[in-house]
């Protein structure tokens, strides 16, 4: 997928909401431990009842892994699903990979050709030739970790390298790198206000925002800084949607959370575009 038709995407649905499809045995209701692929079955749900008010769905990968070879089937037929049923929603695997180059190309073949994500985190620590493997897939987006929502961001993120945050140099650095258009960053929602110098570097580029819901960041603030006049922001909430009920209504439940996020979206998408 382009981003020209995500933006396309989000003007139709008045939204610019990603679901994370973060599953925890047990968090899940209980009667769907009996199904063959509970992890599945859950997901399926959560998207038949959301895909009408999200533009993205967003696995974080960590939360398939722990379940092995069962929990790795279950991404492989979420990531099928997705693909076959809603083609236009566009799909994050949130794996936070990077390497050496050739170990990258193997990561970036099993997320972009094998699973057929429309998109991978990247961690830009190993630097310019662990990120290009990724970003030398046409259409396919490398979602580079720039400031990232945890405490932790501190220790190094906001440190000053050379008299330059580091986050900094990350956004500047990259988009010297050869297809550096296939770039898009993750920025922390409870870092909002870090928005407005992060938008001086990286105009345009696309932003992941984890950390509403859940992590206490605000959507509005979040907007207010780091919108573009092609939106160019993706809202992530994980358990703040999937985990709205535990009870034979969950999906009905995430939908009504899924909803209030749209129609908050729809009306900030009306006052500033
Ligand atoms: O800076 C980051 C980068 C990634 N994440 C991931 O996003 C979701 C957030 O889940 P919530 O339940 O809405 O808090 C999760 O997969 C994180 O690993 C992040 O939170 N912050």
């Amino acid at each position: 997928m382009t981003t020209q038709q995500l933006t396309e995407q989000i003007k139709k649905k008045q939204s610019f909401l990603c679901i994370g499809l973060d599953v925890d045995l047990n968090k899940i209701p209980q009667h769907l431990l009996q199904e063959e692929d509970p992890i599945f079955a859950f997901n399926k749900a959560i998207i038949d009842a959301t895909h009408h008010l999200c533009v993205s769905y967003k696995p974080n990968t960590a939360f398939y892994e722990a379940y092995g070879i069962k929990g790795w089937q279950a991404l492989e037929k979420t990531i099928q699903y997705l693909n076959e049923k809603h083609p236009d929603i566009f799909t994050i695997a949130d794996a936070k990979r990077g390497d050496i180059g050739n170990t990258s190309s193997m990561y970036a073949k099993a997320f972009f050709e094998d699973l057929a994500f429309d998109s991978v985190t990247v961690a830009p620590y190993m630097g310019k030739d662990s990120v290009e493997p990724f970003l030398a897939f046409k259409n396919k987006h490398t979602i580079l970790l720039a400031l990232t929502s945890n405490q932790g961001a501190f220790d190094f993120q906001t440190q000053l390298v050379d008299g330059q945050e580091l986050y900094k140099q990350v956004l500047e650095t990259s988009k010297t790198w050869e297809n550096s258009e296939n770039l898009m960053y993750v920025v922390g929602a409870t870092k909002a206000e870090y928005l407005a110098d992060i938008r001086k570097i990286v105009p345009k580029s696309f932003l992941l925002v984890p950390g509403v819901g859940a992590q206490g960041g605000n959507l509005q603030e979040v907007c207010k800084y780091g919108m573009t006049k092609n939106v160019g922001l993706l809202i992530n909430s994980s358990r703040g949607i999937i985990y709205a009920s535990n009870q034979e209504d969950f999906a009905q439940a995430a939908a009504l959370k899924a909803e209030e996020m749209q129609k908050e979206m729809a009306i900030i998408l009306n006052h500033a575009l």
